[in-house]
C-alpha cells in the first residue's frame, strides 16, 4: 500500500519535511496549509519539489468550520474554499480535508451539513478536487466517525467521502467494527497516529501527545483491519501532532515514521518482512573507556575474572557465570567518555536478525570492523548503541568469541549468574522509538512506562524483554539533557544470594552505593521482615520490593562515568524493576556526585 506522512508530523520548513519524508521512502505528503503559507516557493514550485522527489501531494489540509452554518456564513465559506481549490490546483493535490465544525455559529442540523457539504462538493468538482469529511472527537455537533459517515451518506455526492482518522476514532472509545459498513470508495483518506492513554481533554491530548502506531496504547492495527476489509486502497497516512517530534531532526523521525508503518502493514499481513529472530540472552555488555583501571578494581570486586583479551585490540573480557562484560579501551573509544556501546544479544540466526533490522531502516554496521576479526551481524539501535546477533560456543556460526584469546583464568564462582538486565537513557527525543525500534527489530514486548521522580526531574521508563525475561532493556528518559546522574546506563547483574554477593563486594574493597536510614524506617512501616533482615538490608545498602509475584533485592555499585552495576536477586517471579526505589537511588547518586564532584 501506498505510505504518506502529514508534514505537521515532522520538524523544520517544508522542504526539509518533504526532503525527510522522501528519504525514508515515503510516497506521499499531506501538506498542511501551516507548512504552505510559511513556505517561500509558490505552490508550483513545491508541487515540482514534490515531483523531484517522487512524492504525490495525497492531501491539502485543513479546512474547518465550514458546515452546517448560517447562509451568509456558508457564502463566506464556499468563496474561501474557492481559493483553496484554486490553490490545489497548482499544488496537484486533489484531495482536501474538512474537519467538522467546532464554531459556535454551527447548529445541530444534519440535513443542513449534509446539504452545504454537498454545495461545497460541487464546487470542489469544478477543481477536480474531493472533498473528505472528518469527524474531529471535539467537534461541536459531529464527533464520531460514525455520524459524519451518515451525513456524507445523506449527501450522497460522488465528489464527497469520509476521512478516517485512528485518533479520534479510538480517543473517543468508538467501536471500529462499523468502519465496515462504509463502502471502501466513500472512505476517501486514511490517517493514523496511536496516543499513550492519558485521561485528560482530548484536544490537548490530540494536539501534544499522538505518536507513531505501535508507540501507545490504541489498537490501531484492530482498526486498520477493519479499514481494510471495505476495500478502501488509498493511502496510509500518518499524521501525528507531537511536541517531541515538532523539535526533533526531520530525518530521524521520519525514519521512524516509515518503521512504525512497516510493523504495522506486517501485523494486518500488507507487508511481508523477515520474520523477527528474537534474541535468547545476552552474550556480552560491552563498555567502552579511556581508563581501565576503575572497572578492573570494580569488576575484580564484584567478583568477576578477567578471562580474556581481544587479539588485535584493547579490549578485555571479564566473566563471572554467564555474565561477559567487554572493557574496550581502543582508540576508536567515543570521545563522549565512559558508557554502555554495545550489547551482544545471543541470537537463534544473526543473519536472520540482521535482515530483519535491515528491513525495519536500522543502519548495518560492517561485519568486520578488522580483517582478521570474526565477521558479525550488527546494527545500530536510536541511541546509537551497537547490537550485535551472536552465536556463542555453536560451531556452525561464527563465533565472537574466537576473536579472544584466554588469560589462562578460569572465571570464579562468585555468586553472579548472568546478566538480569540493561538500562539505557535514551536521548530525549528517541524513547518512543526505542520501544517501538526493540518490539519491531528484535520481537520484544514493551512492558509498561513508569514515571520516576528524580531530585531535579522527572524520569520515564519502560522495559522491553522477551517472554522469558532471557533479555531484558529498560529504556529510560530524563528531562534534563545535561544531567549525567540521570543519563547514567547501568548492568543489573542477577544473583540468588544478593547478601551474600553485596558481603563479598564489600568485603573485596566495593563501595555500594550508601542508602539513606529513612529510606530503612519506611520499608519497616511497609513491609514485615524476619528478626535480623531489615538490619542486613540496612548495613549493606540493599533495596526492597514486592509486587504481586514475589521480591525484589538489590543494591548498586558507585558509578564510573557514566556506567554503574547493580546486584538484583529476583524470586517468586517478580517482573520489574525496582521502579519504586529509584528516587532513593537517584538521589543518592546525586548526593555522591556532590560529595566527589564525579
Ligand atoms: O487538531 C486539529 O485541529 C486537527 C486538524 C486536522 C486533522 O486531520 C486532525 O485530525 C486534527
Ligand atoms: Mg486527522
Amino acid at each position: 500500500m501506498r505510505t504518506s506522512i502529514a508534514t505537521v508530523s515532522l520538524s523544520g520548513s517544508l522542504t526539509e519535511k518533504l526532503d525527510a519524508a522522501a528519504r525514508a521512502g515515503f510516497d506521499g505528503v499531506e501538506i498542511f496549509e501551516n507548512d504552505l503559507l510559511a513556505s517561500p516557493l509558490t505552490p508550483e514550485e513545491i508541487r515540482a519539489r514534490c515531483a523531484d522527489l517522487g512524492l504525490t501531494v495525497d492531501l491539502y489540509q485543513p479546512m474547518r468550520d465550514m458546515e452546517a452554518v448560517p447562509e451568509a456564513e456558508f457564502a463566506r465559506n464556499l468563496r474561501r474554499a474557492r481559493h483553496k481549490f484554486e490553490l490545489m490546483r497548482r499544488l496537484g493535490a486533489d484531495t482536501v480535508l474538512v474537519c467538522s465544525s467546532v464554531s459556535p455559529q454551527a447548529v445541530d442540523d444534519d440535513a443542513l451539513a449534509a446539504e452545504q457539504l454537498s454545495r461545497l462538493a460541487d464546487l470542489a468538482r469544478e477543481f477536480g478536487v474531493r472533498v473528505a469529511y472528518e469527524a474531529l472527537a471535539w467537534g461541536r455537533h459531529v464527533s464520531t466517525y460514525d455520524h459524519a459517515w451518515r451525513i456524507v451518506e445523506t449527501a450522497g455526492h460522488p465528489a464527497l467521502g469520509t476521512c478516517l482518522d485512528s485518533f479520534h476514532i479510538l480517543s473517543r472509545g468508538s467501536d471500529p467494527k462499523g468502519i465496515e459498513d462504509i463502502p471502501g470508495e466513500k472512505i476517501f483518506f486514511l490517517q493514523l497516529a496511536d496516543a499513550p492513554l492519558l485521561a485528560m481533554d482530548v484536544l490537548q491530548w490530540s494536539r501534544h501527545y499522538r505518536c507513531f502506531p505501535g508507540q501507545g496504547g490504541f489498537d490501531v492495527a484492530g482498526m486498520l483491519r477493519h479499514v481494510l476489509r471495505t476495500g478502501y486502497d488509498g493511502p496510509l497516512s500518518l499524521e501525528v501532532f507531537n511536541d517531541v517530534f515538532r523539535q526533533a531532526e526531520a530525518s530521524p523521525t521520519a525514519v521512524d515514521a516509515r518503521r512504525s508503518l512497516l510493523v504495522l502493514q506486517e501485523a494486518v499481513g500488507r507487508a511481508v518482512l523477515p520474520e523477527p529472530v528474537v534474541p535468547t540472552g545476552v552474550a556480552f555488555a560491552e563498555l567502552v573507556t579511556p581508563d581501565a583501571e576503575p572497572f578492573a578494581a570494580l569488576l575484580g570486586a564484584l567478583g568477576f575474572t578477567r578471562t580474556a583479551r581481544h587479539r588485535g585490540k584493547p579490549v578485555a573480557l571479564w566473566e563471572q557465570g554467564d555474565a561477559r562484560i567487554l572493557v574496550n579501551t581502543g582508540p576508536a573509544v567515543r570521545r563522549d567518555g565512559t558508557q554502555l556501546a554495545a550489547i551482544g544479544l545471543e541470537s537463534p540466526d544473526p543473519a536472520g536478525a540482521a535482515r530483519r533490522a535491515e528491513a525495519l531502516l536500522a543502519p548495518v554496521l560492517p561485519r568486520r570492523r578488522a580483517p582478521e576479526d570474526v565477521p558479525l551481524d550488527a546494527v545500530a539501535a536510536p541511541d546509537g548503541t551497537e547490537l550485535f546477533f551472536c552465536a556463542t560456543g555453536r560451531p556452525e556460526l561464527p563465533d565472537w568469541r574466537a576473536d579472544f584469546e584466554d588469560t589462562g583464568r578460569p572465571p570464579a564462582a562468585g555468586g553472579v549468574r548472568g546478566i538480569d538486565h540493561l538500562a539505557l537513557t535514551q536521548p530525549w527525543h528517541h524513547f518512543d522509538e526505542a520501544a517501538l525500534f526493540y518490539r519491531g527489530v528484535l520481537g520484544l514486548t514493551t512492558r509498561e512506562s513508569v514515571d520516576v521522580a528524580d531530585p531535579y526531574g522527572l524520569l520515564r521508563s519502560r522495559a522491553v524483554t522477551t517472554a522469558d525475561g532471557g533479555v531484558r532493556i529498560a529504556l529510560t528518559v530524563g528531562a534534563a539533557p545535561t544531567d549525567d546522574t540521570v543519563h547514567a546506563q547501568h548492568i543489573a547483574l542477577a544473583t540468588d544470594d544478593v547478601v551474600a554477593a553485596a558481603r563479598r563486594f564489600r568485603a573485596a574493597g566495593g563501595s555500594p552505593l550508601p542508602v539513606p536510614a529513612n529510606y530503612y524506617d519506611d520499608l519497616a512501616a511497609r513491609f514485615e521482615f524476619a528478626d535480623g533482615e531489615l538490619e542486613t538490608y540496612r548495613e549493606l545498602g540493599i533495596l526492597y520490593d514486592r509486587d504481586d509475584r514475589g521480591v525484589f533485592r538489590h543494591c548498586y555499585t558507585r558509578t564510573i562515568g557514566r556506567v554503574f552495576f547493580e546486584l538484583v536477586q529476583r524470586d517468586g517471579g517478580y517482573r520489574g524493576y525496582g521502579a519504586a526505589n529509584a528516587p532513593v537511588r537517584l538521589a543518592a547518586q546525586h548526593a555522591v556526585r556532590a560529595l566527589t564532584g564525579g
